[in-house]
């Protein structure tokens, strides 16, 4: 993977044990685009104008323009870089769970004034906030002439349910969002900077040791992959990745249920702007052998219903080893 223009270069890219393969970078008009989408894998789609009129939104436009409501900003535990999402409700009956971030509410001129008075001993910081009515008149004309008649062809194309959510990413240089799962199809605008994509295919579950269902951090990886655990996750030896550098007016194509590890490239910060689409309607036939992404939400189905059925989370694990060794190979 080559830069595409000397705007960032591969000594910026953090090492990590594991293969990686580059995933495909396409010209909207290439109609391979849509192979890709029809068939859920992950592809880079350029010249798109998605979300063009967000290529203006740095911190000043957006410090003018946003509103003068609160904002989502999560910090980082110390001066880590990783920015672990946990279900705060699920980490209110999880008495030992700690997390490695936690959210501070702000305004947009305090996340800015922070963002840029930041020394290397203060947390680092991720404003994480669905775009919504609050946002002044400015951002509401840019939001409009968002490239909406092309993502919704795509949506209408690949029957995806409805537009959930445009979550607004405001990221310092070098942060870390660690290895996970959404359970949404994400078309990812990159507006302001690099990010760095690593993804894993959903058949990779195994490799990737994902924490349980019930557990706060439901969805995420369990690997640390700056010093993985090979005794507690011996597969993960086995993950093989793709990788792509999105940047200002790229889109990546994130397809539901595919692991994504997304980092920050130095020079200053990076703005993205989410499409999160719920999935479609359950198809009409089946066929099998079954997808990847049908074997993991099965497999998160058995965990819900063990949760509710036992009652107490730490008798999933020993019934399902009861059920499984010596009789399941
Ligand atoms: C949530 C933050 C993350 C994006 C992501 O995980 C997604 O869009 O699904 C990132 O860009 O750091
Ligand atoms: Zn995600």
């Amino acid at each position: 993977m080559t830069s595409t223009g000397g705007e960032w270069d591969a000594s910026q890219l953090r090492e990590y044990p594991f293969p990686l393969e580059n995933i495909p970078r396409l010209d909207v008009n290439d109609p391979e685009v849509g192979r890709c989408i029809a068939q859920t894998q992950p592809v880079v789609i350029t010249g798109s104008k998605l979300a063009e009129p967000a290529l203006k939104w740095n911190l000043d436009y957006l410090q003018e323009h946003l509103g003068q409501c609160m904002f989502n900003v999560f910090a980082a535990k110390g001066t880590g870089h990783k920015f672990m999402y946990y279900d705060p409700k699920k980490a209110a009956n999880c008495k030992d769970f700690e997390p490695q971030m936690h959210a501070v509410d702000m305004t947009f001129p305090e996340f800015v004034h922070r963002f840029r008075t930041s020394k290397p001993e203060d947390s680092r910081l991720y404003l994480q906030q669905a775009l919504n009515d609050t946002v002044g008149t400015a951002i509401v004309d840019d939001f409009v002439n968002f490239n909406w008649s092309w993502v919704t062809a795509q949506q209408r194309t690949h029957d995806w349910g409805p537009l959930t959510s445009n979550l607004l990413l405001i990221s310092m240089e070098g942060n870390v969002t660690p290895a996970h799962y959404d359970e949404q199809e994400n078309l990812f605008a990159q507006v302001q900077g690099y990010k760095r994509v690593i993804m894993f295919p959903p058949s990779q579950f195994g490799c990737l040791y994902p924490f349980p269902v019930n557990h706060p951090c439901d969805r995420q990886s369990q690997v640390d992959f700056d010093n993985p655990d090979y005794e507690k996750f011996p597969k993960f030896r086995n993950a093989k990745g793709l990788q792509a550098v999105v940047g200002p007016g790229d889109v990546i194509y994130i397809p539901m249920y595919w692991w994504h590890h997304i980092e920050s490239l130095l020079g200053g910060e990076t703005v993205s702007v989410t499409f999160w689409y719920k999935t479609s309607r359950i198809p009409q036939t089946i066929t099998y052998p079954l997808s990847p992404q049908q074997k993991v939400c099965i497999m998160r189905n058995i965990e819900k219903m063990l949760g509710e059925a036992l009652k107490d989370p730490a008798e999933i694990g020993s019934l399902l080893h009861t059920l499984v060794q010596g009789r399941y190979p």
